[in-house]
Parts: structure tokens; sequence; C-alpha cells
């Protein structure tokens, strides 16, 4: 007979299933979050500027991974793709007014780099937002906001329920998929 400690071991021990966000178009959200955070998530203009001018020009991009690995089901799934799909992956602090604000993760099928491939793989600390902006080819889809799930969050700055929002980067080619999530201390004190 197996003993009951073995059960309360193995179900201890079983992964908890994984909290997917849950996006909805912002403006659409059933409960949104309060104004500036809800402003700064609608923004459709460069985070990048947006944030280094909030900061009085102390911006700077902390790489964390520029790696291809498996795509998480929603961003899959928000790319056409099957499940578990290898894909160009980047994640970065985005830092301003001296701490990280902004964890982003970027992602695109490595088969839609398009054009800009060789300028993504070589971005380094450069902000990916210099490239998406100044080129009028690239448009930007809709706004999509969730909850982020704590556990895809670097293990300094998880933090349960913090917002997130994502949106499609296109040249018909280039298919980039950009979430960022506004970490916990979120709105500055200037804004
Ligand atoms: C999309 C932008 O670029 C930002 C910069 C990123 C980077 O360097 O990886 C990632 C996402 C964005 O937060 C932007 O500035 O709006």
């Amino acid at each position: 007979m197996v003993p009951f400690t073995h059960y309360f071991h193995a179900a201890c021990a079983s992964p908890m299933p994984d909290m997917l966000p849950d996006w909805y178009p912002a403006k659409r959200h059933p409960a949104p979050p309060d104004a500036p955070l809800f402003d700064w998530l609608c923004h459709e203009g460069s985070l990048t500027l947006r944030l280094t001018e909030a900061g009085d020009r102390d911006f700077r991009v902390e790489l964390l991974k520029q790696a291809p690995e498996p795509a998480h089901d929603d961003e899959a799934a928000a790319l056409g793709l099957p499940p578990g799909t290898l894909v160009w992956t980047r994640e970065v602090l985005l830092h301003t007014a001296g701490a990280p604000r902004v964890y982003a993760r970027s992602v695109a099928p490595t088969s839609a780099l398009g054009n800009a491939a060789v300028e993504l793989d070589s971005l380094g600390t450069t902000s990916l937002g210099h490239l998406l902006f100044r080129n009028p080819q690239i448009r930007r889809g809709p706004i999509e906001i969730s909850r982020y799930p704590a556990d895809r969050l670097p293990d300094s700055w998880r933090s349960e329920g913090l917002w997130a929002r994502r949106s499609h980067f296109s040249d018909g080619k280039l298919q980039l998929l950009v979430c960022e999530v506004f970490l916990q201390g979120w709105p500055l004190a200037s804004t």
C-alpha cells in the first residue's frame, strides 16, 4: 500500500497550472486600473520615449536575455503559431529615474524577423523602441491589457497581479509581439 505521505508529497511536487494572462482590448477591459497607469497602458507612442521624458532622460535598457525559446501559449496564439513553437525572444528591464520600471518581453517567429533580423540580433542595450518607431513601414496593432502571471517575471521583480500590455508590430514581413509589464511601485512620482 502506498503511504499517505507519498500522495501528499506527490501533490505538493506537481507543478501549479500555468496561470495565463487574460488579454482584453485596452478600452474594453471589464476592470481596468485607474489613471495614470491606465493612460500609460493605452499610450500608442514609444514607451522608451515616454519613460525617457518621465525620468528626465535618465533611461537605460538592461538586457536580461535574447535567445530562441518556446513561445508561451498566449504568445503562440497571438502570432498564429502552434503552442511551444521556438521564437526569437528578447527580455529586458527598462530603467528610468534610477530604477527598473517596466519588464518587456518581445517575441517573433524566427521566420518572420524580416529585414530587421540583423538589427534585432545586435540590439544589445539599445532600445527596441528606437528601431520600431523610426521605421514608418512598421505599424502597431491594437493594444491589449491584462494582469500578468508572477511566475513569468524575473525573480527579483516577481509580484502577483501586475498590469501588462501587449501589441503586435509588423511591416508585413516582421511579426513582433511586444509585451510590457509595469513593475511594482508604479506610477512614477513625476507622472
Ligand atoms: C516597443 C518599445 O520598445 C521598448 C524597448 C524594448 C527593448 O529594448 O527590448 C522592449 C519593449 C519596449 O518596452 C517602445 O519603446 O515602445
